[in-house]
């Protein structure tokens, strides 16, 4: 039986794929997998109980990535799975961007029931007038699961859309459009955009990414939109280049107590992924993932170690062993192994930076002094007996 915690409230639609095998915890401390979304897990005590994390959504900011990894924790996300439900935000946020549709309506909101609104509605409305998207430059920045569809739909609204991404992966790059132009340096959707939106995780080399320095060569009354995470940007620099009219209007889906009320911000409660089909894509994707790793010892979308699929195990036993990744490690697996007599009939090695993944079918399955045994092996991080 596995015990499954969830930190956040996850859809039923994947909650419901859990057969009887799992049983659903309320206290994190009993998890041997947990789902979570934007919760931090940064201030709790990783269980010893604890093998996987599965974050339904995309930014993964909000947990230990480097410490699960040193405790042979896997940690899933479910990419691409939100990633239509920001596109559509983003969109509605490039118009709100340029055309004061909030500033229209909450001005509207303060007549109250004035009987001659509709009069004071005709005699002020110029002061809400805006811009057209169509013809403006817009950048890109991040050309991952967001982004392309960002890019893409921006296109069709007929913008000039500028892509920036120097790690694009292959399978984004089929799906761009080959009307995107191809930004090789970010100084370049600087100094021409119009509009700029960023579709780029939070690390430690893109934050604060837009700054004093960045903001001085962009043009005057640039518009940027952030659905990435809010220390991308520098809040004070912000804030002055707001002041200045360098930066025309700064719409953010993570509020913050920097920003909020700040005059040409507008703040969203982070809803970019806030739809019910995200909501259900994330939920199912992050189960099935947690099902695999638990059940069969597979690793799909995990951000901190290697993709590794064996299928399901047919033989009598399974061997998950996380190690670090360096040389000498698969023969003394196999050595300890082989004192004991056991076959093995199936294996797979995966690395990921300094982290790697064995898992091994074995005939017959292995007894707790092998798995003493592997665990002594200097460089050995965990094993899970699987089967
Ligand atoms: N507001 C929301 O509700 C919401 C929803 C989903 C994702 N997000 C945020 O948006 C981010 C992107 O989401 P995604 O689904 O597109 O992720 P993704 O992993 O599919 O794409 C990220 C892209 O950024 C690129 N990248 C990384 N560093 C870069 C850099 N320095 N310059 C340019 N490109 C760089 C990568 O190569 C990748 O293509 C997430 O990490 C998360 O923080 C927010
Ligand atoms: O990174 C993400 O997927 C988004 O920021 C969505 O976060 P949420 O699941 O808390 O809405």
């Amino acid at each position: 039986m596995f015990k499954v915690n969830c930190l956040n409230k996850i859809a039923n639609v994947g909650l419901d794929l859990f057969t009887d095998n799992y049983q659903m915890v309320d206290n994190f401390n009993d998890a041997n997998a947990v789902l979570v979304r934007s919760s931090s897990i940064h201030d709790l005590e990783l269980p010893h109980s604890l093998d996987a994390i599965a974050r339904a959504g995309a930014g993964v900011n909000n947990i230990p990535l480097d410490k699960c990894a040193e405790r042979g924790i896997v940690v899933f996300n479910t990419p691409g799975a939100n990633a239509n439900g920001v596109k559509e935000m983003v969109i509605a946020a490039l118009i709100i961007a340029a055309r004061n549709i909030v500033g229209g309506v909450n001005w509207v909101n303060s007549c109250g029931a004035d009987p001659e609104v509709a009069k004071l509605v005709e005699k002020n409305k110029s002061k809400f007038s805006g811009t057209e998207v169509k013809g403006k430059k817009l950048g890109v920045i991040g050309l991952g699961a967001t982004g392309v569809l960002v890019a893409n739909a921006a296109n069709k609204l007929e913008m000039e859309v500028y892509g920036y991404d120097p790690f694009i992966s292959v399978d984004a790059a089929w799906k761009l459009s080959k009307f995107i132009k191809h930004t090789k340096a970010l100084e370049e959707i600087f100094r021409n955009c119009d509009f700029i939106t960023v579709h780029i995780p939070l690390s430690d080399s893109t934050k604060g990414m837009f700054n004093k320095d960045t903001f001085a060569i962009m043009k005057d009354g640039v518009k940027i939109l952030n659905f990435s995470r809010d220390t991308l940007v520098i809040d004070e620099d912000m804030i002055e280049a707001l002041k200045s009219g360098k930066v025309h209007r700064y719409v953010t889906d993570f509020p913050n107590p920097n920003v909020c009320g700040v005059e040409g911000v507008i703040t969203i409660p982070h809803l970019g992924a806030s739809t019910s089909e995200s909501e259900d894509n994330c939920a199912v994707m992050a189960v099935r993932q947690i099902m695999d790793y638990m059940e069969n010892g597979n690793i799909k979308n995990s951000v901190n170690f290697p993709n590794c699929d064996m299928g399901i195990c047919t033989q009598a036993g399974r061997i998950a062993i996380f190690h670090k990744n360096i040389p000498n490690m698969i023969s003394q697996f196999t050595a300890t192994f082989a004192r004991e007599n056991i076959n093995i009939t199936d294996m797979t090695n995966k690395s990921k930076g300094q982290w790697a993944y064995s898992l091994l079918d074995i005939v017959p399955p292995s007894t707790d002094e092998i798995v003493k045994s592997l665990r002594a092996i200097d460089g050995v991080l965990k094993v899970r007996v699987i089967k």
